[in-house]
């Protein structure tokens, strides 16, 4: 059974949407240090250790504004593209020399039926009309399988590109420091996941093989052309010109144009993933109608762009198509003076005309298919900048540790001290949230934090976990700087209950699992046991099986926190942090909550980040934290007892 459960839950996670899915919990993904189960990391150059300025915010990504895309990094951009298709050589070497079977057929098609024609002119009882069609009806069979074996080989590259690609990049947005999901909506990194990827997909293996099939095309008819009648081939030219200046003319604005269309969609995506991740606070606000406006609205602005590129798209259809047709009609009069009507000299027999024409018609579809398959190609590059980006993007933490992913040696004890502690969170440079802030946690002690709201306990969690580095000052654990130890190991020494924890959409027992993937059935059961899990899991028909639906939403405040408290018995670190843990809580969940929370505590250094007297009555020492400082330090009677002191004044007001 549990291997099953594992099994399902592994299976899961390879699936797109559960790899997307760790992005809207990224935080309790880090505490559990899970960014490992996704793999090996892609190689990235070493960055220097810069302890003294931690606190470095991530480069923006360019967003959804698509870059500039001057004309080094598009070709940089589409040397790397070129890269990523060479893992797959061999089909499309296969799709290549499937396009160059079919090609061929295509163009001696022309050819051949002048010749039939010609033929039949010249010798009416030599040529069966039957079997004249019956051998090109081979010929077309044969370019179809060969179309079949084409989409078959592109269709498996692709897939693959798309596959390998997809991981990379969610492989390289897990590494990405903290600073980057403060200031980057999530909609954007799943659009990078998604259309960009599915962009590159098109290009790498549609578009290259339809390119390349133009190319062949337009320089296979042009040779037949000129074989065939160098004075038509001159004449057929007259179309070019207003071709090439609609073309450049149409162009430049379609894809200016395009462009838009691109970041104003990715922008209407992120708007929807927003609301609908937010809809029971949309709803509570009755803000329904107000959101369906702002969205139409949007979607209106892109709709509109959109026309208008389509407006130009078709003035540019339009142009090209009275000109190609302009052009054959030339090729008509022209020609069919040189076919000697009217008593002149024929220089040109019936059936050359026939192919010279349908060479002009391939010629033209090629060209402009050439336009086409340029203007995707260009989409791409942008699309791959945009992934490329993101998957350049250096992380400060993971790749400055020292000896990061290299065995250490064992920690002495489990003491944690932070010493003259200062911090700003990256993407407020301004405000330094921890001032000079000093605290020791002894091994197996129980430390309350208090203070008023917004005065930095939580931000205290989170720079023991180093999802930030701090700009300056200490943490050290057991004598070391945290800085020395692989963030993971680090992450494996800290359990942390939040005020609202964050399950993923699946049972209560996979969700108990996270906290330690190795875990039996048995032991899944009795931390669910200890944390009261089990009291109400047992009430539902699945029992532990009980899928919890996306972030947990099918249980109660409580239910959820127990479970959360049960994944942290099952890691059984030797630190853990509870963050305001039933603070939002009633009192009988309150009391489930503490029971369950008893059964981690004993033999463990904790940490309470707690607001109410009855967290803290347990706590060995309380600290009392005011604009991100230590301004009281002791035991809980003590400080009670302290007239006139900052605990003191805390509890009167809770009173
Ligand atoms: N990711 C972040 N980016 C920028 N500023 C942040 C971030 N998280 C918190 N802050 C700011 O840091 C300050 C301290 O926040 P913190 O969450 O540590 O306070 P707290 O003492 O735990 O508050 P509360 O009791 O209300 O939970 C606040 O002013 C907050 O606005």
């Amino acid at each position: 059974m549990a291997s099953r459960i594992l099994h399902a839950q592994l299976r899961h996670r390879r699936t797109t949407s559960s790899k997307l899915r760790p992005l809207h919990h990224l935080r309790t993904y880090r505490f559990f240090s899970s960014e490992r189960f996704s793999g090996p990391s892609l190689q990235k150059p070493d960055v220097p250790d810069d302890s003294s300025n931690g606190s470095k915010l991530a480069s923006p990504l360019a967003s959804q504004d698509v870059p500039d895309d001057s004309s080094s990094s598009s070709s940089s951009s589409t040397l790397r593209l070129l890269e990523l298709a060479k893992p797959q050589k061999k089909l499309l070497a296969g799709a290549f020399a499937t396009l160059s079977l079919t090609s061929s057929v295509t163009l001696s098609f022309p050819f051949l039926v002048g010749k039939i024609i010609d033929s039949a002119i010249d010798n009416p009882t030599m040529v069966d009309p039957t079997y004249a069609a019956a051998g090109l009806f081979g010929m077309i069979s044969a370019a179809g399988a060969g179309v079949v074996a084409r989409q078959i080989f592109l269709t498996k590259a692709g897939e693959n590109i798309v596959a390998e690609l997809r991981s990379d990049l969610f492989r390289s947005v897990l590494r990405q420091d903290n600073s980057l999901f403060d200031q980057t909506r999530t909609g954007d990194i799943i659009t990078r996941l998604t259309s960009d990827i599915s962009l590159i997909q098109t290009a790498l293996t549609t578009e290259i093989l339809n390119a390349t099939r133009a190319v062949l095309m337009s320089v296979g008819g042009v040779s037949f052309l000129l074989v065939t009648s160098p004075t038509l081939t001159l004449v057929s030219c007259l179309s070019l010109p207003p071709i090439f200046v609609s073309a450049k003319y149409f162009g430049k604005k379609i894809k200016a144009l395009q462009t838009t269309v691109q970041s104003d969609l990715a922008k209407t995506t992120v708007k929807a993933e927003e609301v609908i991740s937010q809809i029971k606070t949309v709803r509570s606000f009755n803000a329904e109608s107000f959101e369906a406006e702002a969205y139409k609205s949007r979607t209106q602005t892109v709709r509109d762009r959109a026309i208008e590129a389509g407006v130009k798209g078709a003035y540019l259809d339009g142009t090209v198509h009275v000109a190609a047709n302009a052009g054959l009609l030339c090729i008509l009069a022209v020609g069919g003076n040189m076919l000697g009507v009217g008593g002149g000299t024929a220089v040109i027999t019936p059936g050359e005309l026939a192919s010279f024409l349908m060479y002009s018609v391939f010629v033209a579809g090629n060209v402009s298919a050439l336009s086409t398959v340029y203007g995707s190609l260009q989409k791409s590059t942008g699309a791959a900048e945009r992934i490329f980006e993101l998957i350049d993007q250096q992380p400060t933490i993971m790749t400055a540790a020292k000896g990061n992913g290299q065995p250490h040696d064992p920690l002495k004890n489990n003491d944690i001290v932070l010493k003259n502690v200062s911090f700003n969170y990256p993407t407020r440079q301004k405000y330094e949230v921890l001032s000079n802030l000093s605290l020791e946690l002894p091994q197996g002690s129980h430390t309350a934090i208090v203070g008023s709201s917004g005065s930095g306990k939580s931000t205290i969690s989170q720079i023991l976990l180093r999802l930030y580095d701090v700009n300056s000052g200490s943490i050290t654990i057991g004598g070391r700087s945290i800085r020395e130890l692989p963030p993971e190991t680090l992450r494996d020494l800290i359990s942390v209950v939040q005020q609202e924890p964050v399950l993923f959409s699946s049972s209560i027992a996979d969700n108990i699992r996270y906290g330690n993937l190795e875990a039996s059935e048995e032991e899944v059961y009795e931390a669910a046991k200890s944390a009261n899990v089990t009291d109400f899991a047992e009430t539902f028909p699945d029992k532990l099986d009980t899928l919890v639906g996306e972030k947990g939403v099918q249980l109660s405040g409580g239910q959820k926190q127990r479970v959360a408290i049960a994944r942290v018995l099952l890691r059984n670190s030797p630190i853990v942090i509870f963050d305001e843990a039933t603070s939002a809580l009633d009192a009988e969940s309150e009391f489930l909550v503490t029971k369950a929370i008893e059964q981690i505590v004993e033999g463990r250094t904790v940490i309470s980040i707690a607001h109410r007297l009855s967290t803290i009555r347990k706590a060995q020492q309380v600290a009392v934290i005011e604009n991100g400082a230590v301004v009281e330090v002791g035991n809980v009677k003590d400080l009670i007892n302290l007239e006139g002191g900052k605990f003191n004044e805390l509890i009167q007001r809770q009173r």
